[in-house]
């Protein structure tokens, strides 16, 4: 089992609200609280960055943490991340923010302390740049965006 170095900055977590967790054992994803001081209504392309009420750090530079939409949110009320997808430095020790954007046609209220996004923790390779004049040939070459067809 790994762990990850977590500070509580908001007191109601754990108190009034359970800590993030995984709602089932085989859940990938830890859902994150909206810690706002009260209900939140999102109008249509309104977007804002919520507090999870926890600091982390990864500390591993083969480590990063990504927040993802919850699937409900996004799909059945257009509630999705500002910045479509977090990506978290393993070196990042402030606190853990998710940009929450109503991509809907509807408004929508955020209750206090809902699970509004979920955070996974993925391993990362950061290679070294190394600067060449020519690639090996490959099969795709420089085809990109469709250049394989549809079907
Ligand atoms: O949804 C998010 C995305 C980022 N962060 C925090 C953690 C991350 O390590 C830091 C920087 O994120 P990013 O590198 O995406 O932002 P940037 O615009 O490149 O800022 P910086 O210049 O600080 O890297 O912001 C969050 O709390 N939530
Ligand atoms: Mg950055």
């Amino acid at each position: 089992m790994s762990t990850l170095q977590v500070k509580v900055l908001d007191a109601r977590l754990g108190r009034d609200f359970d800590m993030p967790g995984r709602a089932t054992a085989g859940s990938a994803g830890i859902d994150l609280r909206a810690m706002i001081e009260q209900p939140l209504t999102l109008a249509p392309g309104d977007c804002e960055l919520l507090p999870t009420g926890l600091s982390i750090y990864i500390a591993d530079p083969n480590l990063a943490g990504m927040i993802l939409p919850r699937s409900g949110l996004g799909h059945k009320h257009g509630i999705v991340l500002g910045n479509l997808v977090g990506l978290i430095d393993s070196d990042y020790q402030g606190p853990l923010m998710v940009s929450c954007w109503n991509r809907g046609h509807a408004e929508f209220t955020i209750d206090v302390g809902e699970r509004i996004a979920q955070f996974v923790l993925v391993p990362v390779i950061a290679p070294e740049l190394q600067v060449v004049e020519e690639f090996d040939e490959s099969t795709r070459g420089v085809g990109g965006f469709g250049s394989t067809g549809t079907r």
